[in-house]
């Protein structure tokens, strides 16, 4: 059977909005890298974009952020390496089982300040559901085949996620209003 990912396949669990938080865990069996994070994650949602990780079989990873502040590698973090330095996100992921721990924007750029992550890497229940699925599309240049795609929407929608092939339109306005201000093109306070 087709997963478009665990925590959507068999319909969504709702997160609690008094969450506060967790730690993530990477796969390995002895030595797990851990991560703690002070609060829940936010703009929460499937990705089906090449880069971020996928737990093994799924279609899309999910994926949220939260304030680089709030994230603390607290056991192991020797076994942490940068996938793709030329990134905007820096994914740092275990150099033994190639889980990814956390994402981090280092350059200039409209996300700077967030951190992305993986919460089902925690055991902790509450975490923010996925809100909409970004990056279907790209789904197809990882060998998915175009003629099956709209299966995968109606699937997607079916969870009442809305399917992009971007980011969603909150994500995209953020990153358009940024390029502006930085252009010019709008006033640096709106
Ligand atoms: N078609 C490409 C898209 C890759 C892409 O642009 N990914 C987005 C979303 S990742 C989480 O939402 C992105 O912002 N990437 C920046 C980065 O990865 O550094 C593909 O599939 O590879
Ligand atoms: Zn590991
Ligand atoms: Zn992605």
């Amino acid at each position: 059977m087709l997963s478009i990912h665990p925590s959507i396949d068999n319909g969504i669990t709702r997160g609690n909005p008094d969450f506060k938080g967790g730690k993530l865990h990477c796969h390995c069996n002895s030595n797990k890298v851990e991560v703690t994070l002070a609060g829940n994650v936010a703009h929460n949602h499937a990705c089906g974009c090449s880069k971020c990780w996928k737990p093994k079989g799924a279609l899309f990873s999910v994926v949220g952020v939260i304030p680089v502040d709030q994230v603390a590698v607290t056991a192991n973090g020797d076994k942490l390496h940068i996938v793709d330095s030329s990134a905007a996100i820096q994914r740092n992921a275990c150099k033994e089982c190639g889980v990814h721990l956390f994402g981090r924007i280092v350059t200039e750029h409209p996300f700077k300040g967030l951190d992305f992550v993986h919460s089902e890497l925690s055991d902790s229940k509450g975490w923010q559901e996925p809100q909409f699925a970004a990056f279907v599309s790209s789904i197809i240049e990882q060998g998915f085949r175009p003629n099956q795609i709209d299966d995968i929407r109606a699937k997607l929608q079916k969870e009442a996620l809305q399917t992009y092939d971007v980011l969603s339109p909150v994500l995209m306005d953020l990153i358009a209003t940024y390029n502006g201000q930085k252009s010019g093109k709008l006033p640096a306070k709106l």
